[in-house]
């Protein structure tokens, strides 16, 4: 960039004026232009916004091709429309809208959000089908392939023409803007895209993976209702044929081509979407777009070629696609034949050179230009107490047994961790330590054997009830939340708790000055760090930590080593698993030592160390890290 404006205002502020300006351009723009069409158009834009806010919930936060919304929304539409047949009132139709589409939403939604990828997306396209089909065959009450008409009830004694009602759109679309703005920004919307990028992590935090999709899909379902109880007033004339595939896919190219996870992107994708059918007739200004894209597209080539460097087949595509389209756009002589497929060149140059949407690569180039002040964060609080737990047993473990086929991972095992105790877990590869963290986190349910946490009994094979008697874990392979920064990684996990506390126990691990930090920028040794004070913030008490220090550095190693100490001296039990001699012989009160699924020695450190069993167990597999104690 060749400059960039330092702005006092915080990023949130300048965001709410530019949505306050541009929500009032859109409320004068009737005062200004008189066009029934372009109201008509405003009035779509304004009932997809809502519509796409709603399909975002699902498509951009919960990461699932959700094919069901245009059949929600045609479901909305129809149970309006059947309110306005009733004599009901305005404020009761769009109820009835919102509640046709929320309650087969929630009923789709609890058997099929168990599902992921194909599997979820093909259960929301035969949910769509059918209610199609229902709503052409139910004829008696929708009037079937022949339609339904309405005329629009007043509201609370005023009978709204075109501008009215339009008024009335965008008051609730600011409205849903402003609300799922709040809810997505809340734990609520943190919980979700954490699980997006590690249900076994939510599960394992107790955050609770199934409760919070159901709620995001319950929410867009909602809007759905909404958006199509407005698209029914509007019309005043509803087919079932209208909610079918066509409206389908081109709510997904909204969403996508706007942005996702944002409303910003769920609006510029309604924009596109209302407008196509117009962009694609007007031929020069079809022309022009076609050319400014290519000119776009041609910046990030022209960069990289300046830079003496070879562009990327993300910055060729997208320019060559562009390329394409345009000279399609000035030159074919039957341009009309062609517009759809000009178009598609302009979708796969967006998805491909834009990955994250046109709103979102926007606001990007923005705080690129303009330096925005960051939100001020609070004092640290609070970080490592003393946990409150009498001498007891924190981990009681008896007969515990899992196989996976002919092979016996965990072989009857019974073993005690007390409170206040740090065991270790060691042995060879493959030898069933992780295994064994699994079955008592409750993320394998046991063949055989019991597992008992702080006194409770967690249900076999629940992350959630283990988390619930107290247990919380790390993972050997990391399980960060992307798509968060550390700041929020700690807020997801904590209930009740404030962002001061967060910050304190980001400071425990002395990742403090890295709480805006997005996961995904962070470093491996980091998210180490991160997982840990994640775990750490849910106040367990048994803390199982799996290879913390796998992939770390010596100077995190030693910080890992303090951590653990001060862990420790809090009282926190912790079962240890560790390939790195040193860590365990520095931290552990006892070792227990598996091979082949066995325990095969428990003891001091001292005491393993000279154990014959454990020797032998560990030659002919020590290769670098694995050595014996
Ligand atoms: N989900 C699974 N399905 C099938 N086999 C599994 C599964 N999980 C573990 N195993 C097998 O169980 C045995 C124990 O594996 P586990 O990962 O618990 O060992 P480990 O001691 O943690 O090893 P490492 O130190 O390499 O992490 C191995 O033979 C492994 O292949």
């Amino acid at each position: 960039m060749f400059f960039t404006i330092v702005s006092g205002l915080k990023e949130k502020t300048a965001e709410r004026i530019i949505r306050i300006l541009l929500f009032t351009g859109l409320a004068l723009f009737p005062s200004i232009w008189q066009g029934k069409f372009a109201l008509g158009l405003l009035t779509l834009m304004a009932v997809y916004g809502i519509l796409l806010i709603g399909l975002d919930a699902t498509v951009g936060y919960l990461g699932q091709v959700n094919l069901a919304q245009a059949a929600l929304f045609g479901l909305g539409a129809y149970g309006a429309a059947l309110a306005v047949q009733a004599d009901a009132a305005f404020p009761v139709v769009l109820l009835a809208g919102i509640t046709a589409a929320l309650l087969p939403g929630v009923a789709l939604a609890l058997p099929t959000l168990r599902l992921e990828g194909p599997q979820f997306a093909l259960s929301t396209l035969s949910f769509a089908t059918l209610s199609v089909i229902v709503l052409n065959e139910a004829e008696s009450i929708t009037n079937g392939a022949l339609g339904l008409s309405i005329t629009r009830p007043a509201l609370f004694g005023f009978s709204l023409d075109a501008t009215g009602f339009y008024w009335l759109c965008l008051i609730i679309l600011a409205i849903t803007w402003s609300a799922s703005q709040s809810l997505l920004k809340s734990r609520f919307g943190l919980a979700i895209e954490a699980l997006r990028d590690s249900p076994i992590a939510t599960d394992a935090l107790g955050i609770g993976t199934l409760r919070h999709k159901a709620l995001a899909f319950a929410w867009g379902s909602a809007l759905a209702g909404l958006a199509g109880a407005l698209h029914a007033l509007n019309f005043g004339y509803l087919q079932p044929a209208a909610f079918g595939y066509d409206l389908m896919v081109i709510l997904l190219l909204g969403v996508v081509f706007g942005g996702r996870r944002s409303q910003w992107g769920s609006f510029t994708g309604a924009l596109v979407i209302a407008m196509l059918p117009n962009l694609l007739s007007n031929r020069t200004f079809f022309s022009s777009l076609a050319a400014a894209g290519f000119v776009i597209a041609l910046i990030p080539v022209i960069r990289t070629l300046l830079s003496k460097k070879i562009p990327s087949f993300t910055a060729i595509a997208p320019a060559l696609a562009m390329m394409i389209s345009s000279g399609l756009a000035f030159f074919a002589p039957n341009v009309e034949d062609w517009r759809k497929g000009i178009f598609a060149l302009f979708l796969f140059a967006t998805v491909v050179g834009l990955p994250d949407g046109l709103a979102v690569a926007l606001a990007k180039t923005l705080r690129k230009l303009i330096r925005f002040s960051p939100d001020p964060l609070p004092q640290a609080m609070g970080g490592l107490r003393p946990l409150n737990t009498a001498s007891g047993t924190a981990l009681k473990v008896t007969n515990l047994s899992k196989s996976f086929g002919g092979v016996k991972a965990v072989d009857n095992i019974t073993l005690n961790i007390a409170n206040g105790e740090i065991l270790g877990l060691i042995g060879p590869n493959g030898s069933g330590k992780t295994t064994f963290i699994n079955l008592i986190s409750g993320l394998y349910a046991p063949d055989h054997g019991t597992v008992e946490i702080a006194g409770t009994h967690p249900a076999p094979g629940s992350l959630m009830s283990a988390f619930a008697a107290g247990g919380a874990r790390t993972f050997q392979n990391l399980q960060p939340f992307s798509g968060l920064t550390a700041l929020e990684s700690i807020m997801v996990c904590q209930r009740n708790s404030t962002k001061a506390e967060a910050i304190g126990w980001l400071r425990t691990v002395n990742l403090d000055n890295k709480s805006r930090l997005l996961c995904s920028e962070m470093s491996y040794g980091d998210l180490r760090f991160l997982e840990i004070a994640r775990a750490l913030a849910t106040r367990p008490r048994l803390l199982m930590l799996d290879e913390p220090a796998a992939g770390m550095s010596m100077p995190d190693i030693t910080r890992l080593i303090e951590l653990v100490t001060s862990i420790k001296r809090a009282g926190i039990p912790v079962l240890l698993i560790e390939h790195h001699q040193d860590v365990v012989a520095e931290l552990c009160d006892r070792v227990a030592v598996m091979d082949g699924g066995r325990m095969i020695a428990l003891g001091t450190p001292d005491q393993v160390r000279s154990d014959p069993k454990v020797i032998e167990a560990y030659l002919g597999v020590i290769e670098t890290d694995s050595k014996p104690l």
